[in-house]
């Protein structure tokens, strides 16, 4: 797994990227300020380094001459506003590798990256289970699972537009991808896009293209999902988050399969199939008038649904091997299993953030472990005692850390807190709960990034 480092003192940036890239299957770390960033890089080794222009305690241009003094080769990308681009040339010239300005879009960064990062040190999980079949893709024994596999297998060869459900962290995006590598499409491109990390004003770009001059910062003509995707399958998670307008020109792309750049009349062919998820029930936000009854209907071609994993246990095993098996990969460690006891929590516990709060957890242990097995020790109190978690949520004090001390950081703190016991108390819908705190769902989905809350 390549490992990437963003160093940005925007808090906001720094997660939505991190979430995307590790989507993508990157290993992510941040670090707020030019300092930070140097003992990070002393202490790790990373295939790529993505560097804000401006951090707090220093310039680009000084951070880069350290990097270069540090580590000769990694790959630098600078990220600028466009008003610097003229500097970054001049970082290039300095030795940064390539350049991207904000708002980055995360597909352009993505394949930025991949062109930087040239030997892909994807771990190959050693098969300890039959069941593999590709890569990373795992299935798992219960017939629940069984049941998912062989829908997305009947539905994969067919142009079927498919909405996929199921809670955050379930696997939908790599269900979206197995349908799509069963498909006809196979040799074409894939492209995801999580429509809960467009901001609203770019949705139209991001997902049509733009000719240059259409708007402020648009200094070239951009293609945008849509045309990027041409014969292949394009993914949009979270769709729910689109807004009513761009959901309309969706409806119209894939219903007249010709698709316009923003600020241009001309009208190109597409031949787009599209696969969307969404944690929450779009129906009833049909019913709440949120979302264009039109376009459920249309994309509700052939309708997967994933349970939760706390609805499967039988398949928490393979998955803790594979995850285990991962970890030791990158952490260089060779952590074998789980002792009884270790073992008993992983079947007890909730696991509402599903495959990715396993995944998560298994690396911290197997980072934590002293010996060759995972013990209850290697877990932290929320996983071992969620009893006590869960109580400590409900009581109507918040309790500040100690640390908190600072005015910003209480009012994050108490933010936090609410936004974690409204979820829960409004079980786990987010929609519900996005209406209890009076905010929109979209700005509910930018706090939880922003506060790295996986519920
Ligand atoms: N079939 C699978 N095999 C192996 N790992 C998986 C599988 N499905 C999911 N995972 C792991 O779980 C993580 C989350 O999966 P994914 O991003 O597909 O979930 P999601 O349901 O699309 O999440 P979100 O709702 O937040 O967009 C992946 O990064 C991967 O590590």
């Amino acid at each position: 797994m390549s490992k990437v480092l963003i160093i940005d003192d925007d808090n906001f940036i720094c997660e939505i990227l991190k979430k995307h890239l590790q989507n993508h299957k990157y290993d992510v770390q941040i670090a707020y300020t030019g300092k930070s960033a140097e003992q990070t890089i002393k202490k790790s080794n990373f295939d790529l380094i993505l560097c804000d222009f401006r951090l707090p305690d220093t310039s680009g241009l000084e951070l880069l001459q350290k990097i270069r003094a540090i580590k000769q080769e990694i790959p630098v990308v600078i990220m600028t506003a466009y008003a610097d681009v003229r500097m970054a040339v001049k970082l290039m010239k300095m030795g940064a590798s390539d350049y991207i300005t904000k708002p980055i879009q995360q597909e352009e960064l993505l394949s930025l990256i991949k062109k930087l990062v040239k030997k892909e040190k994807q771990p190959k999980p050693q098969p300890t289970h039959s069941t593999y079949i590709n890569g990373d893709f795992i299935i798992g024994d219960s017939e629940k699972i069984k049941h998912v596999i062989k829908l997305a297998r009947r539905v994969a060869p067919t142009n079927m537009s498919v909405i996929i459900g199921g809670e955050t962290g379930i696997g939908k995006e790599y269900i979206a991808r197995f349908i799509h590598e069963n498909s006809l499409r196979k040799d074409k491109p894939f492209v995801a896009i999580d429509c809960g990390a467009i901001p609203k004003d770019l949705a139209n770009s991001v997902l049509f293209g733009h000719v240059k001059g259409s708007f402020t910062g648009a200094i070239s003509d951009k293609d945008g999902m849509f045309q990027k995707a041409h014969g292949g399958t394009l993914f949009l998670d979270e769709i729910g988050n689109l807004s009513y307008d761009i959901q309309l020109k969706l409806l119209r792309a894939i219903q007249e399969r010709v698709v316009s750049r923003l600020g241009d009349d001309k009208l190109f062919q597409n031949d787009i199939r599209i696969i969307a998820a969404s944690n929450d029930n779009l129906l009833s936000e049909v019913h709440n008038n949120t979302f264009r009854e039109d376009l459920y209907h249309r994309l509700n071609e052939f309708k997967i649904e994933i349970p939760p994993l706390r609805e499967r246990p039988e398949d928490i095993d393979v998955f803790v091997k594979h995850f285990i098996s991962m970890a030791n990969n990158e952490l260089n460690r060779e952590v074998k299993g789980l002792t009884p006891d270790a073992k008993k929590i992983i079947m007890e516990y909730s696991w509402y953030g599903n495959l990715r709060e396993l995944k998560n957890v298994i690396k911290r242990a197997v980072l934590m472990a002293d010996g060759e097995m995972l013990d209850q020790f290697c877990f932290p109190e929320e996983i071992t005692y969620p009893q006590n978690y869960d109580r400590q949520n409900r009581t109507e004090t918040i309790e500040i850390k100690a640390s908190d001390s600072k005015l910003k950081n209480a009012s994050y703190e108490i933010e936090k807190q609410l936004i974690i016991k409204t979820i829960r108390e409004a079980g786990f819908n987010k929609s519900k709960a996005a209406r209890i705190l009076n905010i929109d769902r979209k700005t509910l989905y930018n706090k939880l990034k922003l506060y790295d809350i996986k519920l």
